[in-house]
């Protein structure tokens, strides 16, 4: 199996960290476009394998994408991240440029690859890809749902004082403010969560989770890539292993929960054959509601891409 991470930066490089340690490919090309870099970053984590003992190989390329070819999968982090102060949004212009043109040089030599999107803004970067793909819309993604249900599965952990391992929770829509936690869906070691602990420290907690980006971008001045780059490793595991497990992953919904045409977050299954599967929950009148609040929200970043397309 060969996996390439594009953008050997912060959220890239745990990536392919994480894809060696793990083993879930023998062959991680890291790509990036600043000389030197990801061969810096490759030869680092290779020469780790003696520590932690792995053999999957980690090779760096500057640009270089006759090196990428052949790839199973391919995850596209490249892209500026934001500074306090920013929203998502705010990246659109930059980042198109680059998930468009990263997109195409990836396509063309790897014209099976199943690609996973995670340069923000998430959702409007998806559909940037999917349209230069040209592919089908199950092998074209995007990661934000694992990372958003960690946290907030996380937060929910550190409250009640339980393993974050025990916590299961489904959360669905875009990957900004207006995404939708859904509590109704959430079980501590099959307890319903609601039933663990009060309604208001629970409704504190799916603001937190709302935010949680914009959290750690606060505290240090670029946004996270730890857990982000583990949940896209994470969704590469599913793929690679056709492990078919379920996760909230971006992709272009067309008629599941009443939407068309729009990128949003929502509980599929994930195996070799990229999302084989969208799921569909049936949600209660409150949460259809917030679900449309997100899809107006994707929608109008996406016609600012339309913009820029036309
Ligand atoms: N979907 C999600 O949940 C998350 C998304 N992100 C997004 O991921 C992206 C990357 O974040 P970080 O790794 O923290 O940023 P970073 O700045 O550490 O790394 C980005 C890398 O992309 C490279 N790059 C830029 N243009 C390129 C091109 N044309 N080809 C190849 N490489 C190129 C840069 O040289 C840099 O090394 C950002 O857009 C950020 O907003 C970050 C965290 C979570
Ligand atoms: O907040 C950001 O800009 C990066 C990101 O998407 C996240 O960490 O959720």
């Amino acid at each position: 199996m060969k996996v390439t991470v594009v953008g050997a930066g912060n959220v890239g490089a745990t990536c392919a960290d994480v894809l060696a340690y793990r083993e879930v490919a023998n062959e991680i090309v890291l790509v990036d476009i600043k000389e030197g870099f990801a061969e810096g970053k490759a030869l680092d984590i290779w020469q780790k394998a003696p520590i932690n003992l792995y053999d999957s190989r980690t090779i760096g390329v500057t640009n270089d994408y006759e090196k990428t070819a052949g790839s199973d999968v391919v995850v596209i982090t490249s892209g500026l991240p934001r500074k306090p102060g920013m929203s998502r949004d705010d990246l659109i212009e930059t980042n198109a440029k680059i998930v468009k043109s990263v997109t195409e040089n990836v396509i063309k030599h790897s014209p099976d690859a199943i690609i996973i999107i995670v340069s923000n803004p998430l959702d409007v970067m998806t559909y940037a890809a999917h349209l230069k793909s040209g592919k089908s819309r199950n092998k074209v993604m995007g990661m934000a749902g694992i990372l958003d249900t960690a946290r907030y599965r996380a937060f929910l952990a550190e409250a009640l004082n339980v393993s974050p391992k025990d916590i299961q929770a489904v959360l669905m829509g875009g990957h900004g403010d207006t995404m939708v936690p859904l509590p109704r869906y959430t079980t501590v070691g099959g307890i319903p969560v609601t039933e663990l602990i009060d309604e208001e420290s629970l409704s504190k907690i799916v603001d937190r989770t709302k935010v949680g980006g914009g959290e750690l971008v606060k505290l240090m001045g670029t946004s996270a890539w730890y857990a982000p780059g583990s949940a896209a490793a994470q969704m590469v595991e599913a793929i690679v292993k056709d492990q078919k497990r379920v996760f909230p992953v971006c992709i272009k919904l067309e008629g599941e929960y009443g939407i068309d045409d729009c990128y949003l977050g929502v509980p599929v299954i994930l195996g070799k054959n990229g999302v084989e599967k969208v799921i569909e929950l049936q949600l209660t009148e409150d949460e259809k509601a917030l679900l449309e609040t997100s899809r107006g929200h994707v929608k109008a970043v996406m016609e600012v891409l339309d913009k820029m397309n036309a």
